[in-house]
């Protein structure tokens, strides 16, 4: 059975073919700048050398029929007809209180995401035209939505209620959602995987840390608090947003500067975290060299980043009254050597005691950085959004009855 993993953004779409008989990847890729002038499209079969082209993709339905003639074609293709393709999975960053886990698209569910879109106006309408696209492609295969919501709805109500009028959740469901559950689900399985123990005995913090970052507690194998809110914008500084701020800065900048909400709403999304800081960039690895070089912005930003991550671990290992495994995973948390070692050398009263050697190795499977003797496991966890949206996906379909 082979299942298409899609990930659909506002003007961008990326893929993943599965063999789920192996689990192995034929083929990967992405469209970016769907709806500019130029769109790029770059194709990596497993088997043959990747192809990009340029050309005008104005929507996502034409966006879907490119990827599938590419999984199709003669010379670039992998499989040699649609019809191979068993079933499409997306994912879908808020599910609201609605979703608690992945679910087979119908009419009610597309109905049940588009009330959504308020709560997530940058991802939600992105993923329905990805849904929308594929249905007009291939009518007749079944489609899943896994959300990055779902995991985090085992929280307690202390952990997600913000202390407002009660009245606005009831009425505008306004909590803690909390975000990239989906990684945060895979990497404390993994991890419990690696160490051989059950991942019911292990207190974890998972620390998600690439473009957008959260840190989640992770108690008796679930979510027990997360770092991310309502939205994406709480909790750690990131690369382009601010994470966490006195609530009071948002009208007295308003004011001040003469902002829309719009404009507030994209200084502290897109114009905040490590870019603002550091006025250069929002990549850690441009941070990181600006700061080899001596540049004090740099520097600052990297520090205020790690630090904000430290705080969590720490207010985590008190909610949890305990701490045994820390994972760090995402494009930062996988790669970022210095970022690992800023974080873990102020967690020493904890018990944190870095291995320097083990976290300065280059690898690419799950790994402990830590010594033997440290109280605290660290891990290093390369995460896998695609490949759970993958086996959630064969899994619906099989148990489904239209698949029998
Ligand atoms: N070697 C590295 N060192 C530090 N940061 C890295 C390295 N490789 C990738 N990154 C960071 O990872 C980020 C992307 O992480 P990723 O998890 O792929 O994010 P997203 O899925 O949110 O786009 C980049 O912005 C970059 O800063
Ligand atoms: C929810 C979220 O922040 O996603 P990403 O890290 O892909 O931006
Ligand atoms: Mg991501």
């Amino acid at each position: 059975m082979k299942v298409l993993v899609i990930n659909a953004g506002s003007s961008s779409l990326k893929y993943q073919l599965y063999n789920m008989m192996d689990e192995s990847v034929l083929a990967s890729g992405r469209v970016e700048r769907i709806g500019m002038d130029s769109s790029i499209v770059t194709h990596e079969p497993a088997d043959k050398p990747e192809v990009k082209n340029v050309s005008e993709i104005l929507e996502h339905t034409t966006a879907v029929r490119r990827v599938l003639d590419l999984l199709t074609d003669a010379k670039h293709g992998v499989i040699s007809s649609i019809n191979e393709i068993h079933a499409v999975g997306h994912r879908v960053v808020h599910g609201g209180e609605t979703f608690k886990q992945s679910a087979l698209v119908t009419n009610d569910v597309k109905v049940e995401i588009r009330k959504l879109f308020d709560l997530a106006p940058l991802h939600n309408p992105a993923h329905m035209m990805g849904i929308l696209a594929v249905e007009e492609n291939m009518p007749d295969i079944p489609q899943v939505v896994v959300f990055d919501t779902a995991f985090h709805q085992t929280m307690p109500q202390q952990s997600y209620l913000y202390a407002i009028p009660m009245v606005l959740y009831r009425r505008h469901k306004v909590r803690r959602y909390g975000f990239h559950g989906t990684s945060h689900a895979y990497v404390s399985d993994q991890a419990a995987k690696f160490l051989n123990k059950p991942l019911e005995s292990l207190s974890m913090v998972s620390c998600h840390i690439g473009n957008g970052a959260s840190c989640t507690a992770i108690k008796d194998g679930k979510s027990f608090d997360t770092s991310m809110g309502m939205t994406p914008l709480e909790g750690l500084m990131m690369g382009t947003r601010s994470g966490d701020l006195d609530p009071a800065v948002v009208p007295y900048v308003m004011n001040k500067e003469d902002l829309s909400v719009s404009e507030v709403n994209s200084m502290l999304n897109k114009h905040s975290g490590l870019q603002a800081i550091s006025g250069l960039s929002s990549d850690m690895r441009e941070i990181t060299d600006a700061m080899n070089e001596g540049d004090k912005n740099a520097k600052l930003a990297f520090d205020m980043y790690t630090y904000r991550i430290r705080k969590y671990v720490g207010a985590y290992a008190a909610a949890m009254n305990g701490l045994d495994t820390i994972i760090f995973t995402a494009g930062v948390g996988e790669n970022s050597v210095v970022l690992r070692k800023a974080v873990c050398e102020g967690l020493t009263f904890l018990g944190v005691e870095l291995d320097e050697e083990r976290n300065s190795e280059r690898s690419k499977v799950t790994r402990r950085i830590s010594t033997d003797s440290s109280r605290i496991t660290v891990l290093v966890v390369p995460t896998n959004e695609e490949l759970l949206i993958a086996r959630d996906t064969y899994a619906i379909i099989r148990e489904s009855s239209d698949y029998n």
